[in-house]
């Protein structure tokens, strides 16, 4: 399959999940399968950000290609899907089975949902939301949702990656200082 456009070099692009050795059975079986493969649907692009006022200038964000309608799922957010506690950017949190906290990692390998950056000091609210729920065929995903108001073509799409997140970052830049 033909890679998106401005995809890294050094990323490996997936249109499934990826599963670490750390997910046992039972988190396996909870999550499900699927035999499809993600397809692009036009409502999204990565693009760099030239705007030298944005926070993430210089770096990648996920723009809408097309007016998206209120309420609409845009894409999955795929990834390593682990059971381990790990430092990354691209880590999201997908569920609590049994105790384990299970992630979906796209530091090293994703989809185009990886670039999509967070709102704070980009606009006054996102407009998008991470939303858990099960594909057609029962597996479990967290999509990116566009918000109740929609979002215009040329939009960057801009989620909150939740204040847990932002605290944790700065935790450790406090401590790499
Ligand atoms: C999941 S990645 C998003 C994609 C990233 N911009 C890229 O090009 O790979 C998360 C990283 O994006 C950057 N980022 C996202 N939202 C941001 C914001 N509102 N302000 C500053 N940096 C942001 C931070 O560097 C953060 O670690």
């Amino acid at each position: 399959m033909t890679l998106p456009r401005n995809w890294p070099n050094d990323i490996i692009w997936i249109t499934q999940y990826s599963f670490h050795a750390s997910v046992d059975t039972e988190s396996r079986e909870f999550i499900g399968k699927t035999s499809r493969n993600s397809k692009p649907n036009g409502l999204f692009a990565i693009q760099k950000i030239k705007d030298s006022g944005h926070p993430a200038h210089g770096q990648y964000g996920l723009f809408a290609a097309k007016k998206i309608p209120a309420n609409t799922d845009i894409i999955d957010y795929l990834g390593e899907v682990h059971a381990e506690d790990r430092i990354s950017d691209y880590d999201l949190s997908l569920a609590r089975i049994q105790e384990k906290s299970i992630g979906i990692d796209a530091s090293k390998k994703g989809n185009e949902a990886r670039f999509v950056n967070d709102y704070r000091g980009i606009r006054e609210k996102p407009n998008a939301i991470f939303a858990d729920g099960r594909h057609h065929d029962g597996q479990l995903r967290m999509s990116i949702r566009s918000s109740h108001e929609g979002i215009k073509k040329g939009e960057e799409i801009l989620v909150s990656y939740g204040k847990a997140w932002w605290r944790a970052r700065i935790d450790l830049e406090s401590v790499n200082q």
